[in-house]
């Protein structure tokens, strides 16, 4: 008998996502329930970024499914990795922060004073009052990633994905925008965050995921996150490389004979 899944929450049923039929992540099998603040940990390639993607709904699933009840993909803030996001494009601050009430005004809606001011607020809600009319190209690392996540306030979406987001930002960024997410969770609102340092893992998310291509631990994160299940993920992804190394040798020798 199936259990059905708690409103707003988001259910991974044998789930495997991946490229090109390539399977990358396999047979995920959880739920997270609204209002948890879920870290993704794992080595690198373990298939974090990809699970994001899946669940910010930019890649469909290669088998199983995401079963999102009573929560709509319009619902859903994605924040791809630093790296990801275009800076080059010619906009200030403000409407930068401003596209994140696209799905409110429309593509080419004008921006009215009660945008205005929530787009203001957002600003000085991630230190970055004054700095309204600054291109964006001009900011720093940090200062870009507080524009993102003032753009994710304008968003005010329900669930909030987050790739990386604390990686190669300075300490202060980082505890402004904990403090943010911290937030965000006493609002009811679902934050699901790959994470590489554990510690912050620790201190902010209560559940982790251990993923390494296979879920490892799935649950309380100290426990989740102890020495046994991070020596497992070390190495599931190491014999996964070195399979993966003799798939495509197998292959290249069928396209020989
Ligand atoms: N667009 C893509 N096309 C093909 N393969 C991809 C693509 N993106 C990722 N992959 C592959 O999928 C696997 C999982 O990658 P993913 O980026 O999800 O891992 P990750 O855990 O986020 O890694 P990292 O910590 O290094 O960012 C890797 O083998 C990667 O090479």
């Amino acid at each position: 008998m199936t259990v059905a899944a708690l409103p707003g929450s988001v259910r991974l049923v044998n789930l495997t996502l991946g490229y090109d039929r390539r399977p990358a992540v396999h047979h995920l099998d959880g739920e997270i329930a609204p209002g948890a603040a879920l870290a993704v940990c794992g080595p690198n390639g373990a298939g974090k970024s990809t699970l994001l993607k899946a669940l910010a709904g930019l890649l469909p699933p290669l088998g199983g499914r995401i079963d999102r009840a009573g929560l709509s993909a319009r619902e859903v803030a994605y924040l791809p990795q630093l790296i990801e996001v275009d800076r080059s494009f010619p906009i200030n601050v403000r409407d930068f922060i401003a596209m994140g009430a696209m799905r409110r005004i429309g593509l080419f809606g004008r921006l009215d004073t009660t945008e205005r001011v929530r787009a203001d607020a957002a600003l000085d809600r991630v230190g970055m009052a004054g700095m309204e009319d600054r291109p964006i190209d001009t900011l720093s690392g940090g200062q870009m990633q507080r524009a993102l996540f003032a753009r994710l306030i304008v968003q005010d979406q329900r669930l909030i994905l987050l790739d990386e987001p604390f990686g190669a930002i300075d300490e202060s960024t980082t505890e402004d925008l904990l403090a943010l997410v911290a937030q965000w969770r006493t609002e009811g609102r679902t934050v699901v965050a790959v994470l590489h340092e554990l510690d912050l893992a620790r201190r902010a998310f209560p559940q982790t995921l251990l993923l390494a291509r296979e879920p490892i631990a799935w649950g309380e994160t100290h426990s989740t996150l102890c020495a046994d299940n991070l020596a497992r993920a070390r190495a599931m992804s190491e014999a996964y490389d070195r399979q993966a190394r003799e798939c495509l040798r197998d292959e290249d020798a069928a396209h020989v004979h």
